[in-house]
């Protein structure tokens, strides 16, 4: 048995504004959260400080991006120190939205992820294969390079947890099916194990991410390399509260 603990993000993409924010805010309040499951949210940045604000302390506030330098003329982008200072404490990295709609490459991500890491964040990075990657036998491939341009950057793995999210489930309705999650968690696993350490492949968590809902969240919780998940459209509705107890 592991003793990874188990960890659900909730990653509100763009979405909400500070009355519907809050409503979701007070329904993690209030909710009966399995005291075993650690719990992130990730607002849009604007809304990091609003919702550090009014969320109760043991939920953790992530920013989606940030990036790779502290300040200076980089219009529109926002700092790991400036995330901290509004009260966020996790970023998400190389989400698939910032991959392939904003064209992020491997290298930059894994300046950002050197860069969080070095200024004290802690860190979701995602991997994930797109369809026709799946289909032509990639997968795995794939998200073994996404995974060295961010591992060769960790300076400390106890502050990284890895979100896995196939492309082609994200916003789609088509779940992974826990085999084939398990089946891309293990690999990653032995990869850690192989290229960074025994004891980091055993200690880091790996989440699951795309069309995570509360009907399938048991199921995929099952699973033994599945550590927990990171959650969008599902983190926005009452729902995200049984998929944070998808292990009680
Ligand atoms: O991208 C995701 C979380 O980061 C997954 O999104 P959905 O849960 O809406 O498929």
């Amino acid at each position: 048995m592991s003793n990874r603990k188990f960890f659900v993000g909730g990653n509100w993409k763009m979405n909400g504004d500070k009355q519907t924010l809050e409503g979701i805010i007070k329904g993690l309040n209030d909710g009966a959260l399995d005291p075993k499951a650690e719990v992130v949210v990730a607002p849009p940045t604007i809304y990091i400080e609003f919702t550090r604000s009014k969320l109760k302390k043991e939920i953790g506030v992530a920013a989606q991006n940030c990036y790779k330098v502290a300040s200076g003329a980089f219009t529109g982008e926002v700092s790991p120190g400036m995330v901290k200072d509004c009260g966020g404490t996790w970023v998400i990295l190389g989400h698939s939205e910032r991959r392939h709609v904003f064209n992020e490459p491997d290298e930059l991500i894994g300046q950002k992820v050197k860069f969080a890491l070095e200024q004290g964040m802690n860190l979701i990075p995602c991997i994930g294969e797109k369809l026709d990657e799946r289909e032509a036998n990639k997968t795995e491939e794939v998200v073994f390079r996404q995974m060295k341009h961010i591992a060769d950057n960790v300076s400390d793995w106890k502050r990284v947890v890895i979100a896995y999210e196939p492309v082609w489930a994200i916003g789609t309705g088509k779940t992974a099916t826990p085999d084939q999650a398990q089946d891309v968690h293990k690999s990653l696993r032995g990869w850690l194990a192989k290229n960074v350490s025994e004891e980091v492949a055993h200690s880091t968590r790996i989440l699951y991410g795309g069309s995570v809902t509360g009907n399938n969240c048991k199921e995929l919780a099952g699973k033994p390399d599945v550590d927990g998940f990171l959650v969008g459209g599902a983190s926005l509705k009452p729902e995200f509260i049984t998929i944070i107890n998808a292990k009680k």
